[in-house]
Order: structure tokens, then sequence, then C-alpha cells
């Protein structure tokens, strides 16, 4: 996966998201009771927890489409979802949002028409995601990973400053998994932030920073080597076990 990588221009703020005293509530359950976080520019955080600890409704609310019931969500320095922020914030959620009766290049035509993105970055990003030669598949006889990667090179289009990626390699195989990292970091070192979920604990390491959330509350925030050096853990699961084994004790 190579080609030309965008960069972006006159970026202002350091923090690319700021997070204060979030609560959120889905079915009448509190999801999310209070999330503080700030998310540095340029970075690749991971956001790493168990299943169903709110890592989606978490993102969701840093796109701006999850309804929040308190606190503040500032990306880019807006308000989360505001309308300046749409060519901005590229989302990737989980489930391939594509279209599967088109190919691979109508899809991504669509989607920069949408955007206003120039015609010359469907090829761009077609290069970047490692599907140049699918270019005229139908996306209905794609792989799910390769679904997954045209879903990640829509989110790619035009000039994205932040990328937000609800587990974008699952499914992948190593090599694949691989490449996507390296592409992440290649963009960061651009300018472009990303914030990228998962609940497979051993991509900690292929993060600049990490949020470990678990049961809707983010239990530690700082980079792999910190987690290690503060835990004395080996790896990233056993730095995660060895936090929720303090956090239980203090409650106790
Ligand atoms: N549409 C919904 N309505 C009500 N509750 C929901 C809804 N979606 C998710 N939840 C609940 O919110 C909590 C957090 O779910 P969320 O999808 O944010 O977790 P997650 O960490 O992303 O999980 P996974 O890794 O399995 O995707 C769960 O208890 C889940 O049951």
């Amino acid at each position: 996966m190579t080609g030309l990588v965008p960069r972006v221009e006159n970026r202002v703020v350091n923090s690319a998201v700021s997070v204060t005293d979030l609560h959120v509530e889905r079915g009448g359950l509190v999801v999310l009771p209070s999330v503080t976080l700030r998310i540095e520019a340029g970075s690749v955080t991971g956001l790493l927890g168990p299943s169903g600890c709110g890592k989606t409704t978490l993102l969701r609310c840093l796109v701006g489409v999850q309804r929040i019931a308190s606190g503040e969500v500032s990306v880019l320095g807006l308000p989360a979802g505001s309308a300046p922020l749409r060519s901005k914030v590229g989302y990737v959620t989980q489930a391939p949002s594509v279209y599967q009766d088109l190919s691979v290049e109508e899809n991504l035509r669509y989607f920069a028409a949408v955007l206003g993105a120039p015609r010359g970055d469907v090829a761009r990003v077609i290069e970047l995601v490692g599907l140049t030669g699918r270019e005229r598949d139908l996306v209905a006889r794609l792989s799910g990973g390769q679904r997954a990667r045209v879903s990640l090179a829509a989110a790619l289009l035009g000039t994205p400053e932040l990328l937000i990626l609800d587990e974008p390699t699952v499914g992948l195989d190593p090599v694949l998994r691989r490449d996507l990292w390296d592409l992440f970091h290649r963009l960061a070192d651009t300018g472009v932030t990303f914030v990228v979920s998962s609940h497979v604990m051993d991509e900690a390491s292929r993060c600049d920073q990490l949020l470990l959330m678990r049961e809707g509350r983010i239990i530690a925030a700082d980079s792999p080597q910190a987690l290690l050096a503060e835990t004395g853990a080996a790896d990233i699961e056993s730095a995660f076990l060895t936090l929720v084994s303090a956090e239980q004790r203090t409650q106790a």
C-alpha cells in the first residue's frame, strides 16, 4: 500500500478531541457515567476494552450521532457533530457502510461526489487501502476484509483531519492488519488524528496512546510504554488486568 498522502494544513488545535464529564444513557441504562479525556492531534490513539464496555457509544459521541445526557464533546475545536466537521471527520462503523450492488470504484465515486472530493481521489484511496486491481468488482463479491477496506477508503476521501475507526482490523489477516496500522501511522505523520477501537489487546503496541476502557469508564490513558512501566506488566492485556484488580481493591 503506497501512494501520496495529503497534508493537513493550518491545524490550530493540539487536542483533536476533548471530552468533559460525558454522561450517556442507552435504553434506560447508564453506558458512560462520566467520561473525561483528551486526544492529541496527529496521534494514533487506541480505545481498548472488553466487548460491551462502551467503545462504540463513545465513538458515536465523537462523531456527533449519539444523544448525550450531559457533558461536552469538542472535536477539532468545534462541538461534535457540527456542520463544518462533516468533511473533516471520517467514521468507519463496524458494519461496512458501502453499497453491495455497486463496484468498489462506483461506491467511491459516489462518496467522493457527496463529500465534494476531487475525482482523482478515488484512485488514491483505492491504492492506500490495497485494493488496486479490484476497482470494478462488485462489493457484494468481496470478502469481509475487502469490504471493510472499501469503507475505510471512503473515509479517507478528501482531507479528513480525524478518522474514527470502530474495530477496523476485525477479520483481517496479520499481513493486512500490519499494512493498515502502517497506513494509519503514515497518515498520522501528516497530522491526521486516528482513534481506533479494538477489543484485541495485542493491537495496543501499535498505538501512540491508549485509552483503556471498562464498564463505561476510562481506567487508564497513557502510552503503551508508560502503562507497562507503571503496572510492571509484560503486555497490555496483563496491564489492563492489573489496573482492574487495583481498582477492585480500592473499591473493596
Ligand atoms: N441501541 C442500543 N440501545 C440500548 N443499549 C445499547 C444500544 N447499543 C448498545 N447498547 C448497550 O450499550 C453498552 C455499550 O455498548 P457498545 O456497543 O458501546 O460497546 P462496545 O464496547 O463497542 O462493544 P463491542 O466491542 O462488542 O462492539 C452495552 O451494554 C450495550 O448493550
